[in-house]
């Protein structure tokens, strides 16, 4: 028997009563959900996880989810024996990887989660940043140090895209009738090139044009962890951009970070960066006074 099977009807009562504050706080409020690959790792956590979507919908919310695939890319490129590198947390794509990219990102994932949102009760629709020119981007450029001279330098990303311009035509069609836009990050550029996006990086563009009331992220690890691995419950703007800085925030955890930054000076209303592999994390956030993550703010 489950914990929560064992709750009295009362006790279940009194939950939801309590829900009550937080559910007026979002009411038909968008809310963007960015749920990484790592997060995505156990099918019946991802199935819990859209199931507190379909909640989410059915409380007057509206929820957008951008979905990754970081660790399913690798592995679809481990078996057919194509390398992959990282510089500054975004992985180098060359024309073989941008062709598994979309293969795994809109294809299995997408359709994967959208199965899982349907099978709970919700009406989610699968696309990408692709369909109806919703994110274009423009080619991405990093420096990075050089490991043996220590002079930064252009790394060259390939097929890396950072949105330029998020179009919210066709998410405006879906928000708010009660269909769920599940979004993989993928772009093109004016020119018509797919680009890989990060997925943090791509749900910051769409909270940003959305305006989103909320952005949470959904990872592997309880938020922004300091040098000693404990939790960083709160971290303003500046104290995030030291600890880039400092390397205490590192791979993975830049681009998630400079998210946060970017989505709350595009005056997304709350940023949040919460452990994915946590059951109902979503709920918890959002529908209880008990935050869990980092939370990152001005
Ligand atoms: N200071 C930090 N706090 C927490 N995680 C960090 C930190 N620095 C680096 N990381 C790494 O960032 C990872 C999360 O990023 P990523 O692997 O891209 O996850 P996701 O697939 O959820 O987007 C963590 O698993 C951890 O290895
Ligand atoms: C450019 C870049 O790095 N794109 C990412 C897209 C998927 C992603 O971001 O997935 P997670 O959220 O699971 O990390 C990649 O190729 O892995």
């Amino acid at each position: 028997m489950s914990d929560e099977s064992r709750i009295s009807p009362l006790d279940q009562a009194r939950i939801l009563s309590e829900a009550l504050p937080h559910m007026q706080r979002y009411d038909e409020e968008t809310i963007v959900i960015k749920y990484g690959g790592h997060a995505m790792g156990s099918e019946e956590v991802a199935r819990q996880f859209a199931r507190d979507i379909v909640l989410l919908e059915q409380t007057a919310i509206n929820p957008v989810v951008v979905h990754g695939g970081g660790p399913q890319i690798a592995a679809m490129l481990q078996r057919l024996g194509i390398k992959s590198e990282f510089a500054a947390g975004l992985r180098i794509t060359d024309a073989a990887t941008i062709e598994i990219v979309e293969m795994v990102l809109a294809g299995s994932i997408n359709k994967q989660l959208v199965g899982y949102i349907n099978e709970a009760g919700g009406k989610a629709v699968g696309l990408c940043g692709k369909d109806g020119n919703m994110v274009t981007a423009l080619k991405a450029t990093r420096m990075m140090a050089d490991p043996d001279s220590n002079i930064e330098k252009v790394v060259d990303l390939g097929f890396v895209g950072e949105p330029e311009h998020v179009d919210l035509t066709l998410l405006n069609q879906l928000i708010g009738h009660e269909l769920i836009p599940v979004l993989a990050p993928l772009a093109t550029s004016k020119g018509g090139q797919t680009f890989n996006v990060n997925a943090d990086i791509f749900a910051g563009a769409v909270a940003g044009a959305l305006k989103a009331k909320r952005l949470l992220l959904l990872t592997d690890v309880p938020g922004v962890l300091d040098k000693s691995k404990k939790l960083i419950p709160e971290l303003s703007i500046s104290d995030a951009r030291k600890l880039i800085a400092d390397g205490t925030i590192s791979g993975g955890m830049i681009p998630k970070v400079e998210t946060c930054i970017y989505a709350l000076e595009q005056g997304v209303g709350g940023v949040v960066i919460i452990d994915g592999k946590t059951p109902h994390a979503v709920l918890l956030e959002l529908f209880t006074d008990q935050g869990t993550g980092t939370l990152i703010h001005k």
